[in-house]
């Protein structure tokens, strides 16, 4: 629930919002109004008025962009990411939205195809999943350059009618942190074990070195989306304040692949990281971020709490409350210095 008494999807986790203060130490109402004031006014100015289309044809931006585009080195792109899922980068709101556009319909018909693909696997998923894995590698490579000439689907002409069904949002600028050479301390991975785990056949978000609790893991970037045009059906929503919410349904970085702790972890070990706003220390914006609570050790899950009423939109009822205090008891662990080491 939120202030206004509407029930929000996963959300930023207030219990710990209120305990622990942001990074740079505003008070909520504070970050709340900076928001909404930078936000807004970028809506407005940008979205609101505009048609998807109009947007895309601003040569300004176009060429902005393509320039920001060159400067990222593919190499320092996370490897593993499915192919339905593509990065935002890390610049200005407006720069980001005609890159978005066209990845947003391509990454869509990819999404569709790929779900697709896991639900017609069955009981055999894993073997299965694997298999059409590998047929697709096969014809990737034959279509390739096929694919470099004119994009999976097909010449751009031919996505333009598409672009009403996009919704409107504009990017939520990220961290250079996750494109910076060195890798970062976390991967997304098919989950294919053990067969209990709730989210088998889909991905997580894994630890590959020790964090530390009150870690600063990465921030949650997404389409930045007005109550009104958020899409009923992602599953990748979180709310950022008022009427605005984060969806990272198809443009998103690591963030969206955070699971939740229900049928992984017990109600008293809780989740391991938590989203709070902060204000980046470097550029001054306000983002919100993943804190790691519980040390985490290489290779466990990293998991956070999406919320009662996340689970009760879907018709699941989870038992426990909303927040306990112990979930985040580890905070003040700064021992063990030879972890360092790992
Ligand atoms: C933000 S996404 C998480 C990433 C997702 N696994 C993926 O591969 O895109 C949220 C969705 O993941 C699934 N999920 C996450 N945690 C879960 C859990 N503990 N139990 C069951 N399903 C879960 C649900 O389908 C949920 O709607």
């Amino acid at each position: 629930m939120n202030s206004t008494g509407k029930e929000r999807p996963l959300g930023g986790n207030k219990k710990y919002n209120q305990d622990i203060a942001p990074m740079d130490p505003l008070d909520a109402e504070k970050i709340e109004s900076i928001v909404n004031a930078k936000l807004n006014k970028d809506l407005e100015q940008l979205l609101m008025p505009k048609t998807i289309s109009s947007i895309v044809q601003q040569p300004l931006q176009q060429q902005e962009t393509q320039e920001h585009v060159s400067t990222i080195d593919p190499d320092l792109l996370p490897v593993n990411w499915p192919k339905h899922v593509k990065y935002l980068l890390d610049y200005e709101y407006h720069l980001s939205i005609p890159v978005s556009l066209l990845d947003i319909v391509q990454g869509r018909r990819r999404q569709q195809k790929e779900l697709q693909q896991i639900e017609a696997l069955g009981k055999d998923r894993k073997e299965r999943y694997e298999e059409d894995k590998n047929k697709e590698n096969e014809s990737d490579d034959s279509n390739k350059n096929k694919e470099e000439k004119e994009g999976d689907d097909g010449p751009r002409s031919e996505l333009e009618s598409d672009y009403d069904d996009i919704p409107i949002g504009h990017a939520i600028p990220g961290s250079l942190r996750t494109l910076s050479s060195d890798p970062p301390p976390y991967e997304i991975r098919f989950i294919d074990s053990p067969p209990d785990h709730p989210v088998l056949g889909s991905y997580g978000l894994f630890a590959t070195k020790l964090l530390r609790p009150g870690l600063h893991l990465l921030d949650y970037i997404s389409l930045v989306v007005p109550d009104g045009y958020a899409d009923p059906n992602s599953d990748h929503t979180l709310y950022l304040c008022n009427d605005l919410n984060l969806d990272a349904s198809v443009h998103g970085n690591h963030g969206r692949f955070v699971n939740d702790f229900r049928g992984i972890r017990t109600q008293e070990q809780g989740p391991n990281v938590c989203w709070d706003l902060h204000r980046d220390v470097i550029t001054g914006q306000v983002r919100m971020g993943c804190k790691v609570l519980k040390r985490i050790q290489p290779g466990e899950e990293i998991l956070c709490t999406y919320g009662k009423a996340y689970w009760k939109s879907r018709g699941i009822l989870v038992t426990g409350n909303e927040w306990e205090d112990e979930w985040d008891t580890d905070l003040d662990d700064q021992s063990d210095d030879d972890d360092d080491a790992k």
